[in-house]
C-alpha cells in the first residue's frame, strides 16, 4: 500500500504548558493568572458548526457552505478555518465491520466501503472521505502498540428526526470508529497527531503480547506516543438526589465517559447532609489534584464550595476545580454556566477541560459571625429549610 501519511510543519505547533493546563482542567488561579474567584468549571468554547448540526458526517458541500457563512459573520477573523491548522494527512480505511453502529450515524458509516481514502486529522476535527468529527466529540483513542489500526472512540450528537428537531430533545450516544492506517508507524503517527491534540490515548501492548506473554521486541513501543497522562479526580455523589436516580444515572451515563478518557476517580457517596462539606474540607488535594466532580443538585455543589472555602489552606482550596454532573432536582449552577443540562454533555464537558470562573458571594449571620458561601441565590423566611443559601 501506498505510504501516503505527512506531518505537517504545523505539528511544531504545540499547546504552550498553560494552554495544555487549561485543556487538561488542571487550570488554577496560579496557572492562568487570570482567575478572580475560586470557583471554576469546564469552560463552554466554540463548536465545529458541522457536527454541532447533529450528523457525523457532512458532505463538503454542506463544509464549504458553512465555511462560507462563517466568513461572512465573522469578518474580523477573514483567515478564520472552520478546520483548524492540519496535523496530520494520509490514507485511512474504515473498518466498517469493527465500527459500533449505533446512532443515527449509521449510514454514513455504511456508505463507506473498504478502500482507502484521503484523511487528515486538524486541530479542530478528524476528517475522512466526506465524514467531519469535531475532535469536541472525540473522548479517547485506543491503540495495541504495533498494529495497523486504532480505534477513536466518540460522543456525537444524535440527529434528532426531520421535522421533529425543534421538540425533541437531542443527545449524546457512543460511536467507536476503528481505522486502519497503511502500516504500524503511521498508526502510531495518527495515534501521536491525536495526543497532540489533548485527546486521551488508551495504549495497550501489542494483541500478541497480552495474549502470551511473548517478547514483541521489534516493533515500537508505549512510550514512543506521548499521552498525556490521566486526570486524578474525587468524585461525590449524593445518592439522595434526582429522587434517588443519581447513582444509577452516574454509573450507567457517565462513568464509562469518565473511563474511556482514562480517570483515576475515587467514588465518595453521601451519606448525610454535611457529609460533601466536611469531605472537601479535609480531603488531601494529592489524591485529588486534577478536581473534586459534584455528582447531584446545587445542594451538593454548595456544599462542597463551602468545604473548600472554609479550610485553613484557602489559597490552594480555591485552585481544585469543580466540576459538576447535574442528577439533581435543582441543577441551575450548571445550566446558567455551561448551558448544559444533561448528565453527559456535563460529562464530555469535564473530559474536554478548559475552566469558567464564577463569582461567590458570602452572607454573614450578624448574630454568630457564620460565613456561608453561595453561587446563585441566598434565601431567608419560610422557604422548605426555612434558610437556604445555593
Ligand atoms: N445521603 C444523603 N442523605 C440525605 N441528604 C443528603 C445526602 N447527601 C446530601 N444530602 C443533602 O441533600 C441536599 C440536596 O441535595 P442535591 O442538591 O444534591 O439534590 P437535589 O435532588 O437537587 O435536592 P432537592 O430535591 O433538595 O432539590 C444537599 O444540600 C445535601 O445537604
Amino acid at each position: 500500500m501506498q505510504k501516503s501519511g505527512s506531518l505537517s510543519k504545523n505539528t511544531s505547533l504545540r499547546l504552550t504548558p498553560q494552554q495544555s493546563l487549561r485543556r487538561l482542567g488542571l487550570c488554577s488561579q496560579v496557572a492562568t493568572g487570570q482567575h478572580s474567584s475560586p470557583i471554576v468549571f469546564p469552560e463552554k468554547r466554540g463548536k465545529v458548526k458541522a457536527s454541532r448540526h447533529g450528523d457525523l458526517s457532512v458532505s463538503s458541500d454542506d463544509i464549504k457552505k458553512t465555511k462560507r457563512e462563517d466568513h461572512r459573520i465573522d469578518i474580523v477573523d477573514e483567515q478564520s478555518d472552520l478546520l483548524g491548522y492540519e496535523v496530520f494527512s494520509g490514507k485511512l480505511i474504515l473498518d466498517a465491520r469493527k465500527t459500533s453502529k449505533n446512532n443515527a450515524s449509521q449510514t454514513s458509516t455504511e456508505n463507506m466501503n473498504q478502500d482507502a481514502v484521503d484523511a487528515k486529522l486538524t486541530s479542530k476535527a478528524f476528517v475522512w472521505g466526506s465524514c467531519v468529527l469535531s475532535l469536541e466529540d472525540v473522548i479517547s483513542v485506543s491503540y495495541n502498540v504495533g498494529v495497523r489500526h486504532f480505534t477513536v472512540h466518540t460522543y456525537p450528537m444524535k440527529k434528532a428526526p426531520c421535522g421533529l428537531s425543534c421538540f425533541m430533545r437531542s443527545g449524546r450516544s457512543r460511536k467507536d470508529i476503528r481505522f486502519l492506517a497503511s502500516n504500524s508507524e503511521e498508526a502510531i503517527q495518527w495515534v501521536s497527531g491525536f495526543a497532540d491534540q489533548q485527546c486521551y490515548v488508551n495504549c495497550l501492548p501489542h494483541p500478541l503480547k497480552q495474549a502470551s506473554d511473548m517478547v514483541v521486541s521489534d516493533g515500537p513501543s508505549e512510550s514512543h506516543i506521548k499521552c498525556k497522562s490521566p486526570p486524578k479526580m474525587l468524585v461525590i455523589l449524593n445518592p439522595r438526589s434526582g429522587r434517588g436516580r443519581s447513582s444509577k444515572v452516574f454509573h450507567g451515563m457517565v462513568e464509562p465517559i469518565f473511563k474511556l478518557a482514562g480517570f483515576k476517580m475515587e467514588v465518595v457517596k453521601t451519606t448525610s447532609a454535611g457529609h460533601a462539606r466536611n469531605l472537601a474540607s479535609s480531603v488531601d488535594f494529592s489524591t485529588c489534584p486534577d478536581g473534586i466532580i459534584c455528582v447531584g443538585g446545587d445542594g451538593i455543589v454548595n456544599e462542597v464550595l463551602n468545604g473548600l472555602l472554609g479550610r485553613d489552606n484557602q489559597k490552594e482550596a480555591i485552585s481544585i476545580p469543580i466540576g459538576i454532573i447535574p442528577t439533581g432536582s435543582d441543577n441551575s449552577l450548571v445550566w446558567t454556566v455551561l448551558g448544559v443540562r444533561d448528565p453527559v454533555s456535563a460529562a464530555i464537558a469535564i473530559v474536554k477541560g478548559g475552566l469558567t470562573a464564577t463569582d461567590v458571594f458570602a452572607v454573614e449571620w450578624i448574630q454568630t459571625g457564620v460565613v456561608h458561601f453561595g453561587m446563585t441565590v441566598s434565601y431567608f423566611g419560610f422557604v422548605s429549610d426555612g434558610v437556604g443559601t445555593f
